[in-house]
This record gives structure tokens, C-alpha cells and sequence, in this order.
């Protein structure tokens, strides 16, 4: 692969860290009878598979529901087996995660599967803060968000949050109000996906005395209670479909009608909502509307999963030391425990790295049994849910390693003591290779091979 090539398929900063240069690449998939789909790989990463929750989706029946995903790093593009029964291969070779050059094929299932260049890169602006309100992140692609949210926040518009579970959709609905003109009204928060559906419609749009059994008084909604400030509709995929145009109209009125009353009552709530579903992918199968999808996606914002900007997983610890009551510093975390949280994926994102945390200043003594037990070998598939505890964590693992023939089993667990043998080596000599590889007792060379296979830095 030639320097120019492999520039290309990175993300890269410039101008003094203040802009992003983002290539246009696009990802092309040959199905088995040889028709092609091709897709635009940004900063939001691409799953490619049967479901058809995928970006792209295979009509191939070797390929898994999610079999591999496609993201853009600062080192190239890089393919992540999702756990496929098949496999993901590159040059005949099984890869669980490995950096794609442009123009190479890997095979999925049946299907080829390639990147290329798709025109000239786009620059983005980068914000020059390393958090926006409380949420903490230096990454660049959570400073690339940032730099949207900051321009978003003062204006009126509605915002459309789009991530996994605990990648901190909410704490960013409540920075963006912050920095809003209407910082002095309410936030108020409503969970489509934790009020019951018979609940939600009188809850957003509120009710008249006697509207239903039970209904003893009036009382306003949400939207009504939000006004002059801002309401975060959180699980919005969850909104039941019927109350679907019910909530445009609202929407593209600024007027609602409680449950059981005749008038209109003007409201002026900013709404920001947020999803951990593919909203586009539930407008294709038939779940959602896409009137409302198109009106809250005016600014649709991804929100990376932890797994993908592990740049912020010391400043997020840091905080959340800070946080702790005495406050604690990384320098009260047990030797390599930073190391230690680079090597895992985060299922739960940040807010498991944020219970993590606290554990270990709890038990220190822990650490390994924290950390270490919970490195996942498969990636996380956003609607599992988060280990919770210790023994639960070791359990699950045991159950995912169960799942594979002990060959597979045994390699997973290699790979994994070998990268957080590798990742703590080098912290403890301060990234310096030579020094690592000596007290390894292998040569520089295959200090480089690891790094370059488990995705790890030297400094
Ligand atoms: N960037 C961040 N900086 C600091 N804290 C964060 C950040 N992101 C998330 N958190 C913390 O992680 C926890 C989960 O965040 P939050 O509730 O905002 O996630 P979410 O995406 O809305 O999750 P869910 O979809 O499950 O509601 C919170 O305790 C929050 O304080």
C-alpha cells in the first residue's frame, strides 16, 4: 500500500488540532450474484450483515445478522469481526479486528467486501475544549461532536441523539441546554422506553380532569411543562407508533391538546430526543414514521460508543475520581489500572467505566477480577445488557467462551493476556519500546507486531 493510499483512509487533525480532514471513503459489497451495494463510511462506524438493522445489509444467508463493522481511525480503516459464525476474512486469513487497506477485499460470507476512495476529504472543526458542559472527552471524535454542539446548543433547533446505552446522551441533552437561551427554563426528561405505552401519550401531552379512570385532576404534559425551557425525549425509538403523528404535529404546530379536551394550548419547549436504536433501519421496517424521523433529524448526532474513543477513558477516570467523596486522583487506582480499562470494550460505555471506577476504589484489590475478567472477547452488540458485578462478569465471559470450540476459546483468552501483558509492560516503561521488549524478553519486532495487532500505542 503506497503512503498516499494509506493517508487517505485516516482521520487526521490539522491547522493546531482546531480542524479534522475526513476522507470520503466508501464501502462496497459484491453479494454472491454479484450485484454491489455501496455505502459512505464517516465518522459513524458501519455494520454490515443480515439484520436489517445493518448499515448494509447482505442478502446472503452465510453472512450473521451483525457480522463485521467498518470504522474510521486515525490509523486507517479498521474491520471488527462481530462475533460472525462465518468468520471475517482478509487474504484468507480470520481476522477478529485488523486494519483494512483500501482496495483490499475481505470476504464476509459470500460477499466481497471492499473500500475505496469516493471523492475529496471533507474538514471538519474540531472544538479546542476538552468537554462540553459535564461531559468530559478529548478524543477527536467526541470534539468533533463538540464543535456541532456548540454551534446546535444556542439555536432553537430540535436535536436527535443517536448512540448505545450510557454513552452519555443524556448529560450532552443537558449541556445543550445549558448553553441555550433557555438555560434558565426546565429540563425536564421523559423515557418513552420506562413509561408504560398506555402512560406516554397522557404524560407528553397531558390530560383533562376525568379524560381516563383515574384521571381525578387536570394536568399539563411535558411538552407543556417544558416550555421556556427543554424537553429530552430519551428512547424515542420506543415511542409507540400511534402516538407517532400525534408528536409531529405538536412538533410543527408549537401547539398540544391534552387527552380528552378540544383546544389547542401553545407550548415552547425546545425538544432534544435520543435513541440507542438505528431509527433509519426501524423507518424501513415499518416501526417508525419517517415524517417524524425526518423532523427530528434536522440535527442528527452520533454519540460513539466508549469502545471507540479509548483517548477518553483517563480523563473520563479522572473525573469520575474527582468525583468521589474524599475526591481520589488516578494516582489512588491500583498500578495499571489505566492500562487495564484501555484493554476492555465497554458494553455499558461510560457508564460502566463509571461504576468501574467506582468499585475499584472500593476494592482495589479487585482490580483484575474487575477489569480483567470482564475483557470482552466478542464486541458488545448494543442491545445486550451490561455485565453488573463481579461475579456476573466472570460468568458472562465463561458463557461467551463456551460458545466457542476450545481452540477458538483458548486463542481468545491468549489474545487477551497477551494485549493487556503488552499494554501494561508498556506503561510501565513509559511507552518506550526497547525497554519493553527487554523486560519482556522478546525483540522490538514483535513488540510492533503486537501493538499493530491489538490495536494498542506506544504512548
Ligand atoms: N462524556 C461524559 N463525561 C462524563 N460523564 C459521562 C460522559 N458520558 C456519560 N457519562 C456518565 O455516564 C452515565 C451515563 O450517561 P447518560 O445517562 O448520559 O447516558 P445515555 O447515553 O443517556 O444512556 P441511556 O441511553 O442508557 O439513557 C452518567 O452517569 C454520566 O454522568
Amino acid at each position: 500500500m503506497s503512503d498516499d493510499l494509506a493517508a487517505d483512509c485516516t482521520l487526521t487533525s490539522f491547522d493546531h488540532g482546531r480542524s479534522l480532514r475526513l476522507p470520503a471513503l466508501a464501502v462496497t459489497v459484491t453479494l454472491p450474484d454479484r450485484r454491489t451495494l455501496t455505502a459512505p463510511l464517516d465518522l459513524r462506524p458501519l455494520v454490515v450483515g443480515a439484520g436489517a438493522d445493518c448499515d448494509l445489509v447482505v442478502a446472503d444467508p452465510r453472512a450473521s445478522r451483525r457480522h463485521c463493522e467498518l470504522r474510521l481511525t486515525e490509523r486507517g480503516v479498521l474491520l471488527r469481526d462481530l462475533g460472525s459464525k462465518n468468520g471475517t476474512l482478509v487474504r484468507d486469513v480470520r481476522v477478529v479486528e485488523a486494519f483494512l487497506p483500501p482496495g483490499v477485499a475481505a470476504a464476509v460470507g459470500g460477499c466481497e467486501l471492499v473500500v475505496g476512495a469516493a471523492g475529496p476529504a471533507a474538514v471538519l472543526p474540531l472544538s479546542q475544549e476538552s468537554a462540553f458542559g459535564e461531559a468530559v472527552g478529548r478524543s477527536l471524535t467526541m470534539r468533533a461532536l463538540f464543535a456541532r454542539l456548540e454551534r446546535a446548543a444556542p439555536t432553537d433547533e430540535t436535536l436527535l441523539l443517536l448512540g448505545e446505552s450510557g454513552t452519555g446522551k443524556e448529560v450532552l441533552a443537558r449541556a445543550i441546554h445549558a448553553r441555550s437561551r433557555r438555560q434558565s427554563g426546565p429540563f425536564v426528561v421523559v423515557d418513552c422506553g420506562a413509561v408504560a405505552a398506555n402512560l406516554v401519550e397522557s404524560e407528553l401531552f397531558g390530560h383533562t380532569r376525568g379524560a381516563f379512570t383515574g384521571a381525578a385532576g387536570a394536568r399539563p404534559g411535558l411538552l407543556e411543562q417544558a416550555s421556556g425551557g427543554t424537553l429530552f425525549i430519551d428512547e424515542i425509538g420506543e415511542l409507540p407508533l400511534d402516538l407517532q403523528p400525534k408528536l409531529l404535529r405538536a412538533l410543527e404546530s408549537r401547539q398540544v391538546r391534552r387527552l380528552g379536551a378540544n383546544e389547542w394550548l401553545p407550548f415552547d419547549a425546545r425538544v432534544v430526543a435520543a435513541t440507542h436504536r438505528n431509527l433509519r433501519a426501524r423507518v424501513l421496517e415499518g416501526s417508525f414514521r419517517a415524517d417524524l424521523y425526518y423532523r427530528l433529524s434536522v440535527l442528527e448526532l452520533h454519540v460513539p460508543a466508549l469502545r471507540e474513543r479509548k483517548d477518553d477513558i483517563p480523563p473520563l477516570v479522572e473525573r469520575f475520581l474527582a468525583g468521589r467523596d474524599p475526591p481520589r486522583t488516578l494516582a489512588d487506582l491500583p498500578p495499571g489500572a489505566l492500562a487495564l480499562l484501555a484493554t476492555y470494550d465497554w458494553p455499558g460505555n461510560v457508564r460502566e467505566l463509571r461504576n468501574t471506577v467506582a468499585r475499584l476504589v472500593l476494592f482495589p484489590e479487585l482490580l483484575h477480577e474487575v477489569v480483567g475478567a470482564a475483557a470482552s472477547p466478542e464486541p458488545a452488540s448494543p442491545a445486550s445488557d451490561p455485565p453488573e458485578g463481579p461475579a456476573s462478569l466472570a460468568d458472562a465471559r465463561l458463557r461467551r467462551l463456551l460458545e466457542l470450540p476450545l481452540p477458538e476459546a483458548r486463542d481468545v483468552v491468549i489474545a487477551e493476556l497477551e494485549r493487556a501483558y503488552v499494554a501494561e509492560k508498556l506503561r510501565q516503561h513509559d511507552g518506550n519500546i526497547s525497554h519493553a521488549a527487554e523486560a519482556m524478553g522478546v525483540s522490538r519486532q514483535l513488540v510492533h507486531r503486537l501493538l499493530l495487532r491489538h490495536n494498542l500505542r506506544a504512548r
